[in-house]
């Protein structure tokens, strides 16, 4: 077993008070003085890179020191995860978060100067453990920690969208590893996100038109154009080749999205036996997606959030957050500003509300996509009052 450098103890969700803090600053000092640290640990396991390490010893905010190092290098397991849902302001909750001095967020295993997502449990990788410890252990792996103090006192965390994608087999590798991490989720009108998802493929130059008459009219997702020919052939398009699409520039159609929706256009309704449709689609399934986590974790240990009430009133819904993961309140009030667009943002953070935007959704299209969510919205009522369902989506459940 590993030498621990504190008492192995499985970690225990603080319950205690919250501090209130307007200074950034002051908030190190008062969990110095407190001498406690963070996210619900008394006590932090430390582990070391040269012991074996079984499964059983990890957990949300295990650390591991690098014994290879002569000074303290140590890499730690994520506290928390937002795990999504991909489009719904993921990135600016993560930006919000990053502002404290207490959190971190994870680096990409692939390439640890991409500050941007670890995607540690959306594919189900031959040898995970050792990879993880791998990494973890891994002098470039970001956010290290380079003294015991910080240890104490700072937790790092992971935003990787495509968790609330992940398959039961995948969430029971997560929980394996981390049962006791918790989670927050935060969800955008599955109407919105499918366009919004969909404006991004197309920015991405994943989205191709056909253009000659065999295929025109025909609107399919490539991340290489020789898959669209794949795409074409399962369609029955016989004799097609690259050179009858073109990749949709950015921002792209509210017809296209249309084609796309509904495939070879025959039917009235949207066509979810394509790809691309139904990628789009099902990633506004929340109520399923919520379910399997749930399957596996305590109610306790997850947030869901809207993004749309995250967007009106972002300093309420952090406090929240704060409340949920028992770190202390960041004084966001003096950090933020109005964004072009209307939006209130961070002043020392790009928001993605600042970009160019793409046209509104056409109001047939919506009308669409509403009816076909609508009994997977009203499975979150489990979660929000109608009301506020109503208020924040303009749906009718
Ligand atoms: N403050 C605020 N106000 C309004 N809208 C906001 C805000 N923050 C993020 N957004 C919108 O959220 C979309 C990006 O979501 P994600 O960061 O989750 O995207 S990703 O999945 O990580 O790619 C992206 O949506 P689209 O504009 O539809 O692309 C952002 O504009």
């Amino acid at each position: 077993r590993a030498v621990l450098d504190f008492e192995f103890k499985a970690p225990e969700w603080f319950e205690g008070e919250v501090w209130e803090s307007q200074d950034p600053a002051d908030i190190r000092d008062v969990l110095l003085l407190n001498n406690v640290s963070t996210i619900g640990m008394k006590q932090r396991p430390l582990l070391r890179s040269s012991q074996n390490i079984s499964p059983d010893q990890l957990d949300a905010g295990v650390c591991m020191s690098d014994d290879s190092s002569s000074s303290f290098k140590a890499a730690c397991l994520p506290s928390f995860l937002i795990i999504g849902a991909m489009k719904a302001g993921t990135g600016e909750l993560a930006a919000w978060l990053e502002q404290s001095p207490l959190l971190r967020r994870y680096t990409n295993f692939a390439n640890p100067n991409w500050h941007g997502e670890a995607h540690y449990f959306d594919y189900i990788r031959p040898g995970l453990i050792p990879l993880l410890f791998k990494r973890i252990d891994d002098v470039r792996a970001r956010p290290k920690y380079e003294s015991k103090d910080q240890l104490r006192t700072t937790h790092s965390f992971d935003k990787t969208p495509n968790y609330l994608l992940a398959t039961e087999a995948q969430l029971e590798m997560m929980h394996r590893l981390l049962p006791s991490v918790r989670m927050i989720a935060t969800l955008r009108n599955p109407t919105d996100r499918a366009f919004s998802q969909y404006q991004q493929e197309c920015r991405q130059g994943f989205v191709l038109i056909g253009k000659s008459p065999a295929v025109k009219g025909r609107v399919v997702f490539a991340r290489r154009p020789d898959w669209a020919l794949h795409t074409a052939q399962r369609l029955g398009l016989a004799n097609v080749s690259k050179e009858d699409f073109e990749t949709a520039t950015f921002p792209c159609s509210n017809d296209h999205f249309l084609a796309m929706l509904m495939g070879n256009g025959t039917g009235p309704d949207i066509d979810l036996s394509r790809s691309l449709a139904f990628r789009i689609i099902s990633t506004g399934y929340y109520r399923e997606q919520l379910d399997r986590v749930l399957a596996l974790y305590p109610r306790k240990q997850l947030h869901v959030l809207l993004h749309e009430a995250f967007m009106h009133n972002p300093i309420a819904e952090m406090e929240k957050i704060e409340d949920f993961l028992g770190v202390p309140r960041m004084p966001y009030a003096n950090m933020t500003r109005i964004t072009d667009s209307g939006f209130i943002a961070l002043k020392n953070v790009r928001s993605k509300a600042d970009k160019l935007r793409y046209e509104k959704l056409s109001p047939s299209t919506r009308e669409k996509l509403d009816r076909l969510y609508r009994p997977h919205n009203q499975g979150l009522l489990d979660f929000f009052d109608k009301e506020q369902l109503r208020k924040a989506w303009h749906i009718s459940l």
